[in-house]
């Protein structure tokens, strides 16, 4: 099992915070997808922003300050309070408060501590604020996505939950709670809302796996893992039918799944259907929101990501941290499209990344993947 090692206490803790906010964000997605309007709010940069993000990235920071002490935890993480302090932002700030609050009295269930008291609005905003920390080459580093594929989960559909741990600028553990991501790894072929109104028709079986997973690994092991969510009234019972995961065996592209983001804005989706080609990819792309993608290759359903985004645009440490040590110990590679290395020690921007990222199932592939790469640039339109 993952219970020994430097970061064992980390690790325990960051799986056990992981589950607890996925049933948060589960509650307030049932909301949004049932609700016609006025729970999505815009950022300065027009991206979407829900209470759930504000709600998770308030309770992650309690749980670890509580757990570590507030003086040793620095987390990197997306939100800011601007939005939510704003003078029309009221009735967000409140459900923030008591979404965070019935998350916290939860806490007991999923083997963590909970306030004496609810949290008031004053220490949740400085909860959130928090997290501002910007990483670096030495020291610990939390670095939380609160809702990873923020549009899949307002449209009802994927997105993750990521929390990893840099030390010195290397990630040394990743947990990805991906709640719409069951263990049917053909569930990920039509939108998750089609088997969502299928499964309200029945209870979860958690013999299925039919409520999403936990997936986490801990540099250097050599293993990756998934649990089942938990749901209901059900308490968190280590190991939680805890089973290891491993990349996909398949090295012929022609077997080959490739997987990338939904939204053309975020990924050159005409560079990769050339790379595909090149390469010898003859499946049909699997355009899956969030991290959940870094999952599907170390759950073995895909074998290949690839992310190229427009020039300019700076990838950020948290969107990849936690896939990317997940992946390589479920004995998969990642790296940018020059082949080397990602670097998380240079703060909250993934700095010197050639051209994209790219996640294989192995060596081989990844070989194959990269020539393809050199040889559509150039007529790619980026
Ligand atoms: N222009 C642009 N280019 C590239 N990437 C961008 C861009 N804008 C945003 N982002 C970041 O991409 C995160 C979502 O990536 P995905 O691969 O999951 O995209 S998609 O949702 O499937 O379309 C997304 O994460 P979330 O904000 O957590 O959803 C962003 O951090
Ligand atoms: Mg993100």
């Amino acid at each position: 099992m993952e219970g020994e090692g430097k970061y064992a206490r980390e690790l325990d803790v960051a799986v056990r915070v992981v589950h607890m906010v996925c049933a948060l964000c589960q509650r307030v997605q049932d909301g949004l997808v049932s609700a016609s309007s006025g729970q999505v709010t815009s950022k300065d940069d027009d991206s979407p922003v829900t209470i759930a993000d504000w709600s998770v990235q308030a309770t992650v920071r309690w749980i670890l300050s509580d757990i570590f002490g507030d003086h040793n935890v620095s987390i990197v993480a997306e939100e800011d309070v601007q939005a939510l302090s704003k003078p029309d932002s009221t009735d967000l700030l409140a459900a923030v408060v008591n979404t965070v609050n019935e998350c916290l009295a939860e806490a007991p269930r999923y083997g963590l501590p909970t306030p004496d008291t609810p949290l008031e609005t004053f220490q949740i905003l400085e909860a959130i604020e928090g997290c501002n920390s910007s990483g670096g080459p030495t020291g610990r580093h939390w670095v939380l996505d609160p809702i990873d594929g923020t549009l899949g989960f307002v449209r009802g559909d994927q997105y993750a939950v990521a929390l990893a741990l840099i030390e010195d600028g290397k990630v040394m553990i990743g947990v990805l709670g991906c709640p719409n991501y069951p263990m049917k790894k053909e569930l990920l072929n039509y939108p998750y809302r089609c088997h969502l109104a299928l499964s309200k028709l029945s209870q979860p079986d958690p013999d299925t796996w039919e409520t999403g997973c936990i997936i986490y690994a801990m540099r250097g092991s050599g293993k990756a893992w998934m649990q089942p969510l938990i749901y209901g009234d059900m308490k968190l019972e280590w190991p939680n039918s805890a089973r290891e995961i491993h990349v996909s065996g398949i090295v012929d592209p022609a077997l080959a799944t490739f997987c990338e983001s939904v939204e053309r804005t975020n990924t050159n989706h005409s560079l990769t259907a050339g790379v595909a080609h090149s390469m010898g990819l003859r499946k049909q792309p699997l355009r899956v929101y969030s991290m959940v993608k870094y999952a599907a290759i170390a759950r073995g359903d895909a074998e290949i990501f690839m992310k190229f985004a427009r020039s300019g645009y700076k990838e950020k440490i948290w969107d990849h941290a936690a896939g990317v040590v997940i992946v390589e110990e479920a004995g998969g590679v990642v790296t940018d499209a020059g082949g080397r290395s990602l670097d998380f020690s240079r703060g909250v921007y993934l700095e010197g990344l050639d051209r994209g990222i790219v996640a294989c199932s192995g060596p081989i592939l990844l070989e194959k993947l990269i020539g393809a790469v050199y040889a559509s640039w150039d007529s790619s339109n980026l």
